[in-house]
């Protein structure tokens, strides 16, 4: 069945391996594949000059010490230009990484942002919207260190070790041995302990961190509530421990890298302490010059250098792929409800809804909601949906606009089944007015034209007219420009609902859709938005959801849900006459009040 999609976020985390993100990130170096390609040359040309910087300084000694050919000025022009060339290479490479990795994070992020958007409702109503967030944020910036970290620090260090390791195994075999297999072992145990030791602790950590996000925009979206009950210390307590126990995760982490650094630095030492030894020895018995010896020193010295740092490298290339590996399994994540492929666009009719055996349930629940639900809605009709809280009337229309998919039968608008048209295009023609719309923090006359952006200033006010949202907007302080706030919280809810009737005007879509759309008027003004509703749903098929009886009085036909069925159907005369059943009563309950 459909509908089961749970995020990765309290529930059976999703971890991807290493080389599942490596994979993820190569899609994203390969965006701009001549950009790649131009920072990885530069790096290898300035990473081969750096190899042949201690030979250069070798050589230099041996020229001043009479060993070599005495040319010591060409050997230090051929030292100091070899130092000029790697920078100049390395200057080159960061620039080209500048541009690309900049805009490979705009895309990476932005398509993070779209797959996101096209998850299904279901899976958005399991999801902290701060998690996301942090997510999309944290796998940006871990992009950076990534990329920066692996092309200019990881694999250049390991191609300086190696080939100074093969370079010296060339001059003496066993110093070069040595060298080659303490580096080999270092580095073995060094990636080894990332992915086996540190990566699931971070792993942990990343997984808090997320949830600390979470946390903090769940509170702010219900600030008015916290402040409403004075539950400020409380919600403070409820961070407080969640930050400790983020705390505690993060304190191992964090422990283990160090653990992991002391190992390092360990290899390190043994590195030096015995390659030096082999030196001295070498040099008393007379087998190696001075220079030969300087040359090994700076090589070692550079070694070590180039250790250490790898030592830190590896930690933080791990710690960028643990923290992108949220957005990396949100790339292979599959959308929930998807297109068909090739579906082509829903083609707007006259709006006749058919629900065709339909049985639905919804994840979790181990009983379907509807079952063998059959409904015939003509076009032009206009239905009204009643009944108790729970009975399934939201639940219609979010199948109608296929926010979820069915377990058997179909749902066809116009012929068409809404699984095998595209969901934009279906859900762009029919136009719903929610019980508690969302607008976005944009000015008024932006909100109103959501549905139909290139309307014109003359269609956005006419609509609000109708929706009788004009006055209240021409009294507000930039009239049409005015910002409404988050979620629009600037505005009361009567006036948020009108707005979203405008918007919904706006739209002129064949199929309406009013869930409670006037249940925070007062009398007067639902009087009149009922009369702006009438005048809208002239010609058009129209589904109205309301508690209150005077809404729905006059349509076409009223349905009564109970627990998923519709128990009673007809005219709010016919239903009145039928003396007992819900709707008689829910009537009778409407006239004491
Ligand atoms: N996302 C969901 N996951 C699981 N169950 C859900 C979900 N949404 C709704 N339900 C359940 O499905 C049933 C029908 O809900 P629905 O919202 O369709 O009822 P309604 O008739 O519109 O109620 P109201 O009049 O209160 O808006 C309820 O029991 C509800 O708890």
């Amino acid at each position: 069945m459909t509908g089961h999609f749970d995020d990765d976020d309290a529930r059976a985390p999703r971890v991807l391996s290493n080389t599942a993100v490596l994979a993820f990130l190569w899609r994203q170096w390969m965006r701009r594949p001549w950009f790649f390609a131009a920072l990885v040359g530069f790096t290898l040309i300035a990473t081969t000059i750096d190899v042949f910087i201690p030979v250069a300084a070798g050589r230099l000694i041996d020229t001043m010490t009479g060993t070599g050919d005495g040319r010591h000025w060409a050997a230090f022009a051929l030292f100091l230009g070899l130092a000029i060339a790697f920078n100049a290479m390395r200057q080159i490479a960061v620039r080209f990484e500048i541009r690309f990795s900049s805009a490979n994070m705009a895309d990476m992020t932005t398509e993070s942002f779209a797959r996101v958007q096209r998850f299904a409702l279901d899976w958005h109503a399991n999801t902290f919207a701060g998690s996301v967030v942090r997510k999309i944020t944290r796998g940006m910036w871990a992009y950076d260190t990534i990329t920066a970290t692996l092309w200019f620090g990881l694999i250049p260090s390991v191609l300086v070790m190696a080939g100074l390791g093969v370079y010296m195994l060339f001059t003496w075999p066993l110093v070069g041995l040595y060298a080659l297999c303490v580096t080999a072992l270092f580095i073995v145990a060094s990636v080894l302990m990332s992915a086996l030791y540190v990566r699931p602790q971070n792993i942990r950590s990343n997984r808090l961190d997320s949830e600390l996000g979470g946390a903090v925009a769940d509170a702010m979206s219900g600030i008015a509530t916290v402040k409403g009950f004075g539950a400020e210390d409380r919600e403070d307590q409820r961070f407080h421990a969640l930050a400790w126990r983020w705390r505690g995760e993060v304190k191992k982490t964090w422990l283990r890298f160090v653990n992991t650094w002391l190992v390092q630095i360990i290899a390190v030492l043994a590195l030096q302490t015995g390659l030096t030894g082999l030196l001295i020895g070498l040099w008393q018995r007379g087998e190696a010059s001075p220079g030969a010896v300087v040359f090994a020193i700076t090589a070692f010295m550079l070694m070590a250098g180039y250790m250490r740092r790898f030592g830190e490298e590896v930690q933080n290339v791990q710690r960028g792929l643990d923290e992108i590996q949220d957005i990396a399994a949100y790339a292979r994540q599959e959308t929930q409800i998807a297109d068909a492929p090739g579906a082509p666009d829903f083609v707007p009719g006259p709006g006749a809804i058919i629900f065709d055996r339909v049985r639905f349930t919804y994840a979790g629940q181990n009983r379907p909601l509807y079952e063998d639900f059959s409904l015939e809605i003509p076009a032009g009709e206009k239905v009204a949906l009643v009944g108790p809280t729970g009975s399934g009337k939201s639940t219609f229309v979010k199948l109608v606009q296929r926010l979820y998919d069915v377990d058997a039968g179909s749902i066809r608008i116009d012929g068409q089944d809404v699984r095998e048209v595209t969901q934009g295009s279906l859900r762009r023609s029919i136009a719903l007015v929610p019980q508690d719309p969302a607008l976005f923090h944009r000015s008024i006359a932006e909100n109103i034209a959501y549905a139909r952006p290139d309307a014109s200033m003359d269609d956005i006010i006419e609509a609000a007219k109708r929706a009788r949202a004009h006055d209240f907007i021409t009294r507000l302080p930039a009239g049409y420009d005015t910002l409404v706030g988050e979620r629009g919280v600037k505005l009361s809810g009567g006036e948020r609902q009108r707005v979203a009737i405008a918007r919904a005007v706006l739209a002129d879509a064949q199929i309406l859709i009013f869930d409670e759309a006037t249940s925070s008027l007062d009398n007067e003004t639902e009087r009149e938005v009922q009369e702006a509703m009438a005048d809208v749903m002239a010609g058009r098929t129209a589904i109205v959801i309301a508690h209150r009886l005077s809404t729905i009085r006059d349509a076409d036909r009223i349905l009564v849900f109970h627990e998923g069925r519709i128990v009673e159907q007809g005219t709010h005369g016919e239903l009145r006459a039928q003396g007992e059943g819900v709707y008689a009563r829910l009537a009778a309950l409407a006239a004491a009040e």
